[in-house]
């Protein structure tokens, strides 16, 4: 069984206890559905998928089921029908620390529990102001600080999702043109689920200007969970991905960062140390860590990625 620490609002799984939950997923995955979550991620372990987010998912799936009962009963009161909305889920954490790969993973198994069909996954980046309004400000290097997100929009978003309007538009974000995508966006239709990924979910930073009283994002979020790692760590896996684009995306002539295709590994290990080290590691430990525990989950890493522990709050 699972340690329950004392007086923490948390219990406590090592990676066997939480893996041995797997024995009570009644989902099993074949060998090709496995296959397919490799096209989320090449890197991402077999085992891993059905031995840490295949359980995720089931509980996932249970809260979410728990929820539409929740507005059943609402219903009831009200003496009409009243609408189920969309379960929020939140994942959160460091830059590179691989919440876009848990995101997807999440949202490929979710998809395949009964009931729940319609899983969509938005990221938070598409609500970053755009370069030219970051660079008035300049704030060109204070990316996914608190102050380079359109917070009134993003929260004018989840508002709009929570109250179950049949469609509700979000801004896209390219990490390619490193900018926002003025003439695309993305439309939610009401899904069973809703997957928001950012850094900054669990912010509690005041939204300027709003004229309703203080509203968070996190306000909306039904579920959130934290994937943590040590920072040397992630400051690896920040710098390989770097190396990965320079052979790949930043050959492209449209990416913002296509002069450092032409870096040699040292030259482009050292941008990459030195972009990690002057904005995303200060904004992990100014911004993020310290939203940590606000979390309903922390899922901790080690050095390859598995997962080594899960933290779950009872509440
Ligand atoms: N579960 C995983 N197993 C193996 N590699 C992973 C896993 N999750 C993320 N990665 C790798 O770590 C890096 C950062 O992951 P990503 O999902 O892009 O992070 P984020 O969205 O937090 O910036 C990528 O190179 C990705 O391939
Ligand atoms: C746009 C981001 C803030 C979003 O981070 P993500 O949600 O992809 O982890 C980040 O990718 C970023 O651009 N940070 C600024 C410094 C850098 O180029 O890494």
């Amino acid at each position: 069984m699972a340690t329950t620490e004392y007086f923490s609002p948390y219990i406590t799984f090592d990676r066997d206890q939480w893996k041995r939950l797997r024995a009570s997923v009644p989902l099993p995955l074949t060998e090709t559905e496995l296959e397919n979550l490799r096209g989320i991620n090449e890197n991402l372990s077999l085992e891993e998928a059905s031995e840490i987010y295949l359980p995720l998912s089931r509980l996932l799936n249970l809260l979410a089921t728990g929820n539409r009962e929740v507005y059943e009963t609402t219903g009831v009161f009200l003496g009409e029908f009243y609408p189920k909305v969309p379960f929020i889920i939140g994942v959160s954490g460091s830059v590179a620390v691989g919440k876009s790969t848990t995101a997807r993973v999440l949202q490929a198994l979710l998809r395949r529990w009964p009931g729940h069909p319609r899983v969509d996954l938005v990221t938070t980046d598409g609500f970053l102001y755009p370069n030219w309004v970051l660079e008035e400000r300049g704030l060109m290097k204070r990316k996914g600080f608190p102050e380079s997100y359109d917070l009134r929009r993003l929260i004018r978003f989840l508002a709009d999702v929570k109250a179950g309007r049949d469609e509700v538009t979000a801004p896209l974000y390219s990490h390619l043109v490193y900018d926002v995508l003025p003439d695309r966006q993305q439309v939610v239709r009401r899904p069973d689920i809703l997957i928001v990924e950012g850094l900054n979910i669990l912010q509690n930073t005041p939204v300027d200007n709003m004229s309703s009283p203080c509203v968070f994002v996190s306000d909306f979020i039904d579920f959130s969970i934290y994937v943590d790692a040590e920072e040397e760590d992630i400051a690896r896996w920040y710098v390989e991905r770097f190396q990965v684009l320079r052979k790949t995306a930043f050959r492209n002539p449209a990416s913002y960062f296509h002069r450092y295709a032409e870096l040699s590994e040292a030259e482009a290990e050292q941008k990459a140390l030195s972009i990690w080290q002057e904005i995303n590691r200060v904004n992990l430990r100014e911004n993020i860590i310290p939203t940590r525990e606000r979390a309903r989950l922390i899922m901790t890493k080690g050095p390859d990625h598995s997962v080594q522990q899960v933290r779950l709050r009872r509440m």
